[in-house]
């Protein structure tokens, strides 16, 4: 359906029952609400699911860029209020994740746990999204197409039709919708509001991860404490695409684990050491992470 918000139209699916414990699902860039198609029949019934198209994507609408993330958060924060859901477990992928961060942030009462799935608090620099920028407006969307596809995919998996599939949804993308949203991650950096967010929260990573590499996703993990991390080895920037089943039982065990846990994570908390490894948590904010060469 077509969703009219106060400052934008957004194309929402929103399943299952009004009035059972809500899942939003908020996409990568270049992608759309389709990103999670394999994933909802492996998820446990009686969930109310609900997705959309982020601004300037899919069927929603894509007005002029660039975009801030604020106005991002924004837009998932009135889909919310307009759908009346609150206490949602919001799972968000590479841009969807810092929306979910940013909205965990300003409306704690919408959000009762944080999937953050190949995401950090900051993805790239902005000079090399600057550049990414530039080359689409030079070339058209085209042009990235093959370089995002390295990115996102294992070298197998990259043969495929579905990888193919997705490689044509990035020039499907508006280009308003796919630069103004662009735009919006070459200016977040989440650390600091991310670090003070105290509620339930899983990251997953995938060992193939190009855009947002493992140790990338483990580090934003790291500043939030009582987090749990999950690397997919075999998986790359879009498990929901390369290996749907078993992200939906990451997820399944996820909301079982919170489901059963009514335990508020303790302020005091140390931060945990997610990896088993040497592990710092301080953060470089200059860090290019692997992303978006
Ligand atoms: O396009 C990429 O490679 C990575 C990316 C950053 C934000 C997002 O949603 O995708």
């Amino acid at each position: 359906m077509r969703l009219d918000l106060p400052n934008i139209t957004l194309n929402v699916e929103d399943s299952g029952p009004k009035d059972a414990p809500a899942v939003v699902f908020a996409h990568a860039l270049g992608t759309n609400l389709h990103l999670w198609d394999a994933v909802l029949p492996h998820l446990p019934e009686g969930l109310r699911l609900i997705r959309y198209d982020l601004r300037g994507h899919g069927g929603s609408d894509a007005p002029d860029g660039p975009y801030a993330m604020g106005t991002l958060v924004r837009d998932a924060e009135q889909l919310l209020d307009a759908l009346d859901v609150t206490d949602a477990v919001f799972v968000g992928i590479s841009i969807g994740g810092l929306i979910a961060q940013g909205l965990a942030v300003k409306r704690l009462d919408q959000i009762r746990a944080l999937v953050l799935s190949n995401t950090a608090a900051k993805i790239g620099v902005r000079s090399v999204w600057d550049k990414r920028i530039s080359e689409i407006r030079e070339k058209g969307l085209e042009s990235i197409v093959a370089p995002t596809l390295e990115r996102w995919f294992a070298p197998a998996f990259r043969k495929t039709e579905e990888a193919q599939r997705w490689g044509r949804a990035i020039t499907e993308t508006p280009l308003k919708g796919y630069l103004g949203c662009a735009a919006a991650v070459a200016g977040t950096d989440f650390y600091t509001p991310t670090s003070g967010l105290r509620l339930s929260c899983l990251g997953i990573a995938g060992g193939y991860d190009g855009s947002t590499p493992p140790d990338l996703v483990r580090e934003t993990l790291g500043v939030i404490p009582g987090s749990r991390f999950e690397l997919m080895r075999r998986s790359g920037h879009l498990p929901p695409v390369d290996a749907p089943e078993d992200y939906a039982a990451l997820l399944t065990d996820f909301l079982t684990e919170i489901a059963h846990d009514k335990r508020d994570p303790d302020p005091h908390d140390p931060v945990p050491d997610l990896t088993g490894h040497t592990q710092s948590h301080s953060h470089n904010h200059d860090h290019d992470g692997g992303c978006c060469g």
